[in-house]
């Protein structure tokens, strides 16, 4: 069974040393170039402004790490078999015959794992305590991708996975979308009306807020849903359930008390799929971008970038603000008497980086954009969950 990775287990892998310069990284770059825009600003001398909102006197500077920094690190490989290459989007781990290692939050039985088996039939699946090391997982080469939730039916944002996007370097290579199920577990000989309280993810008991509350149980945060089954079953709880899959029922020997217990029975979570290359965007099939990006304070701001979109017919489907780190409450007055937040805006849109009008679009957006970072652009999941 796969190893489970927490954030101080998550050690850089002895097979690689960075160094600085790298002719073949750049040429890596290069040959995205010829298929993608955005790639080629990423290596080009504008790359710094593309990525940190441009050089005027108004500019902000939001990362320190970028795409243009990669380019001057070589990757010392041993193996010239394993050298980073743009990853196709056509080829599967299936079709290539090869075994990908990824990383999901959770424990055996989570959707997550679930999820990321949907994304990649015969990966195997390694379980992170947290987001975040998921995301270091793939970064220091322990495993090949991630799959991680960015966004629920019912519950809505998973805002962490937002902010990790950004601080890290990691690209959205695909999107699997997840029918999620919830079933109300507990110990066997354990009666619903002998439970008090009730142990799941937060957006697991969000989703079955009015089953929860119709039987009057106290709600317990726990990291994920497995994680709760585990729990309940490892400590033989008499008081508390769990709301789990019927997997991870299965797998930690709890009995189902009821299933389908979420608020409406379409209940579907959107995970990504991370990796450290891009893919090539196509235009064969249906393809998402997703964007994040940061504008001036003025009126109407917000309305002209989403009009970059609308001028040229590019369907918006999803959009998120948050706040931006390290950027101080400010004053917008030299009295400080009004203050007002930063934020930044994640954007998903239905084109692919291969597509002129979504190139002139976000050359548009870059205008007046103070910070702009093309997340991924990748094929959309289709399928009914
Ligand atoms: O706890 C799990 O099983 C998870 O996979 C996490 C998670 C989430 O983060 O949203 C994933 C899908 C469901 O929406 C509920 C929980």
């Amino acid at each position: 069974m796969a190893t489970s990775i927490s954030r101080s287990s998550v050690a850089p892998s002895p097979q690689y040393i960075f160094r600085r310069s790298s002719p073949c990284y750049r040429r890596a770059y290069l040959i995205l170039d010829s298929h993608c825009y955005w790639k080629r600003l990423c290596c080009s001398s504008r790359c710094l402004s593309v990525l940190h909102g441009g050089s005027g006197k108004n500019s902000r500077f939001v990362e320190t790490q970028s795409a243009m920094e990669d380019s001057h690190f070589e990757v010392v490989i041993k193996d010239p078999s394993t050298l980073p290459r743009p990853l196709s989007s056509t080829k599967s781990s299936v079709s290539t015959g090869s075994r990908l290692r990824v990383a999901y939050q959770g424990v055996p039985g989570a959707y997550s794992e679930a999820a990321a088996g949907k994304a990649y039939p015969n990966c195997e699946a390694v379980p992170c305590e947290q987001f975040d090391a998921a995301f270091e997982a793939v970064e220091r080469w322990i495993v090949d991708r991630a799959v991680l939730p960015i966004e629920n039916s019912l519950g809505g944002s998973i805002h962490r996975n937002y902010d990790l996007l950004l601080r890290h370097r990691l690209h959205i290579v695909g999107e699997v979308k997840f029918a999620v199920r919830h079933c109300l577990l507990a110990n066997h000989g354990v009666k619903i009306e002998e439970l008090i309280r009730v142990l799941s993810h937060p957006q697991a008991l969000a989703q079955c807020e009015n089953t929860l509350t119709g039987l009057g149980l106290v709600r317990e945060a726990v990291d994920d849903t497995a994680g709760a089954a585990k729990h309940v079953a490892f400590h033989k709880l008499k008081d508390a359930g769990a709301v789990a899959s019927s997997v991870a029922a299965s797998i930690y020997g709890l009995n189902i008390l009821a299933e389908d217990i979420q608020d409406d029975s379409d209940n579907v979570t959107r995970f990504l799929m991370l990796a450290r290359e891009p893919i090539i965007p196509g235009i064969d099939r249906p393809f998402k971008t997703s964007i994040v990006f940061s504008l001036e304070e003025g009126p109407g701001i917000l309305f002209k970038a989403l009009a970059v979109f609308a001028l040229r017919q590019i369907n918006l489907t999803k959009i998120e603000s948050r706040p931006l780190r390290n950027q101080p409450l400010r004053s917008s007055d030299d009295n400080g008497s009004s203050k007002y937040f930063d934020y930044l805006f994640y954007v998903d849109f239905e084109a692919s980086m291969a597509d002129q009008n979504a190139q002139n679009a976000l050359r548009h957006l870059k205008e007046f954009a103070t910070f702009l970072r093309v997340l991924g652009s990748y094929p959309t999941d289709t399928s009914m969950a």
